[in-house]
Formats: structure tokens, C-alpha cells, sequence
């Protein structure tokens, strides 16, 4: 199993083109939160925002659309229940990121089908929290053409591979991924996560247990989203974006008994900027 590499951030983490727009930093569509879970849609818009993605547009439950302005005036909202809407923002967005704090009801269940149904070859899928509950119970089949990351965490990834998590070997959990599409890239997470894709295997060398909190997972997908919209679709971004989180969370770490993914966000900017200028 390889090492993740910390130059990998100075070389995914490009400095901006003067001339660059909004535009060049990618179209977000992220599909999160529910009545109970409006705080998983805010921290994975909030992370994706404030890791630099040109444009964010948050896909939930109409009732958080208060909340999430106040907190969030950055990210545009739709009303994920809205099918026309919801599929015109599929269609129309470079990466998809759906599942934290989605539930499974069944408009949860038809909204990561349309997200399954609808993507492309030139976007990115990330799937992640309920989405992945909801494809393991339903057992979907991941058919789209579009790239897809999936990133659970041991339970979810027991749910979809079936593999008790004393069997989440490298051998095991590669074999699983190829079963369920062997060109998707599975991010496990864990203490020290790892990358999965085809016959390659990653980990990072970083992380702690102050991140074992509610909505860390939810801030690394915004991440992950942010990355992929600005700097492509690539393992090195994947790589990057996974490390950066870890990272952030480490320094944080050192004088926090817990790490709150709020505070990981708002260091965002400053850490992608230092990575940016050290090449
Ligand atoms: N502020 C919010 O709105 C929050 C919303 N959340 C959302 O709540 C929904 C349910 O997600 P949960 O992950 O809490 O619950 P899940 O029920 O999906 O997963 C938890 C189950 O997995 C098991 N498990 C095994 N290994 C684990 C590991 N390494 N990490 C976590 N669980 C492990 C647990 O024992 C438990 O049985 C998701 O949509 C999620 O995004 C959570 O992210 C918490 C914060
Ligand atoms: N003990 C730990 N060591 C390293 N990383 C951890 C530890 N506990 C949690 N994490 C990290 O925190 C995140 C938790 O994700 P997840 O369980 O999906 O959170 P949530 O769904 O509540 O947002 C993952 O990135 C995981 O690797
Ligand atoms: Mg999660």
C-alpha cells in the first residue's frame, strides 16, 4: 500500500490564472441535509465554498433554505422534491456530490436514483453517507458514465461491500470495489484511510481521533467537491483532497481535544493558499 505524498498538495494546488472567472473553478451541485440533518448539507456546501469552488449550489429540503443563506450566502438553493429542477441541476453542474445528511425517505431514494440516472461521462459523482445506505439497500447498481468517488466510512462500506469490518482487508475491499464498478474510486475512511482504485491502494499518513465528531465525514466530501470542480478529476486530486482535511485537522489538533469540521473549514483558504506558493 502506497504512501500518500504531502508534495502531492503542492502540485494539485495551482496558483489562480489572473484572468480566471468564477467559471474555471467548477459548477457544484451538492444534494444534502433533510429535516433532522440540516447541519451535514451546511459544513459539506460550506467546505466546498470555502475550498474554492467557482459556483456551489446546495439541493435540499426547503425548509433549511433560511438556515442555509444565513449561514452560507455564497451557495445558491433548489428544492430537491422539485424533479424538473432537480434533474435540469444534475444535468447541469461538473460535480455531483449527494448523500450527507440526505436520509432515506423516498424522496432520498428517488433523488440519488435521478443522480445515479442522469450524470454523464465529463462530470464526477461523489457518493457518500445516505446515498451509499440507500444504493447498499436498494442494491443500484452503479451504471452511470460519469466518474464516480464513493467514500464511506467502515459501516457504510460493510453495508455495500459486505464485508464485516474485521474483513476489510486491502485484498477483500479491492475485490468488492471491482464487483460493484471497477472504475470507481473508493475513499475508505477510517484512522489512516485509504484509496482505492482498480489495482492501486493509498493511504494517507494522517489524522486523529479529536476528528472522530459528527459532520467530518459531510466537510471532507465538500472538499473532495471543491477539489474536483477546480483542479479535474484526477487520484492526485482525490489524493489532495483527502490529505488537506487530515492535515488541517492534525494542526488543529494539537491544541484542541476535539476538532470541530466548522474550524477545519475556515482554515481552508489559508492552508490551499500556503500549498499554492510552495512548489
Ligand atoms: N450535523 C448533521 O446534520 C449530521 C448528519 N449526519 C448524517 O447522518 C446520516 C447518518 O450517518 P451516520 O454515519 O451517523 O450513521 P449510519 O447509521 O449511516 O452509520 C453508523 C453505523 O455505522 C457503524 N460504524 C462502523 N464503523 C464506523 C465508522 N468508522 N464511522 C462511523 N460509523 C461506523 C456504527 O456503529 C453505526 O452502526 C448521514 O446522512 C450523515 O451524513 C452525520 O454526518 C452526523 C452529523
Ligand atoms: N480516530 C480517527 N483517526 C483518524 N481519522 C478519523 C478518526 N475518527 C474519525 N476520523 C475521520 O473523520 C471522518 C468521519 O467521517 P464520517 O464518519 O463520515 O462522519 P460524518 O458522517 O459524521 O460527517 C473521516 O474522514 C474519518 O477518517
Ligand atoms: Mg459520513
Amino acid at each position: 500500500m502506497e504512501k500518500i505524498n504531502k508534495n502531492v498538495l503542492n502540485h494539485v494546488i495551482t496558483q489562480r490564472n489572473p484572468q480566471s472567472y468564477k467559471g474555471n473553478y467548477g459548477k457544484i451541485l451538492i444534494i444534502a441535509g433533510s429535516t433532522h440533518f440540516g447541519g451535514a448539507a451546511i459544513l459539506c456546501s460550506s467546505a466546498a465554498i470555502h475550498s474554492g469552488a467557482g459556483l456551489v449550489t446546495l439541493a435540499t429540503t426547503p425548509e433549511k433554505f433560511t438556515a442555509v443563506n444565513v449561514q452560507i450566502p455564497e451557495a445558491m438553493t433548489i428544492d430537491y422534491s422539485q424533479k424538473n429542477e432537480l434533474a435540469q441541476a444534475i444535468k447541469s453542474n461538473d460535480v455531483i456530490a449527494i448523500g450527507p445528511g440526505l436520509g432515506t425517505s423516498s424522496i432520498a431514494k428517488g433523488v440519488v436514483k435521478a443522480a445515479l440516472n442522469l450524470t454523464t461521462e465529463n462530470q464526477t459523482l461523489i457518493l457518500d453517507a445516505s446515498a451509499l445506505t440507500i444504493i447498499a439497500e436498494q442494491q443500484l447498481a452503479l451504471e452511470t458514465k460519469a466518474n464516480i468517488i464513493m467514500t464511506p466510512h467502515q459501516g457504510e462500506w460493510q453495508r455495500l461491500s459486505h464485508l464485516p469490518i474485521h474483513e476489510q482487508n486491502e485484498k477483500n475491499n479491492r475485490e468488492q470495489l471491482q464487483k460493484l464498478n471497477p472504475n470507481a474510486v473508493l475513499i475508505l475512511k477510517k484512522h489512516l484511510s485509504e484509496i482505492y482504485y482498480q489495482n492501486q491502494t493509498f493511504q494517507i499518513q494522517a489524522g486523529n481521533p479529536g476528528m472522530a465528531t459528527g459532520g467530518m465525514g459531510d466537510t471532507l466530501t465538500g472538499i473532495m467537491a471543491g477539489f474536483v470542480g477546480q483542479f479535474g478529476y484526477s487520484l492526485e486530486t482525490v489524493s489532495a483532497a483527502l490529505l488537506i482535511h487530515s492535515l488541517i485537522a492534525d494542526k488543529l489538533y494539537k491544541e484542541n481535544y476535539v476538532v470541530l469540521p466548522s474550524k477545519i473549514i475556515t482554515k481552508l483558504p489559508k492552508y490551499m493558499k500556503k500549498f499554492s506558493q510552495t512548489k
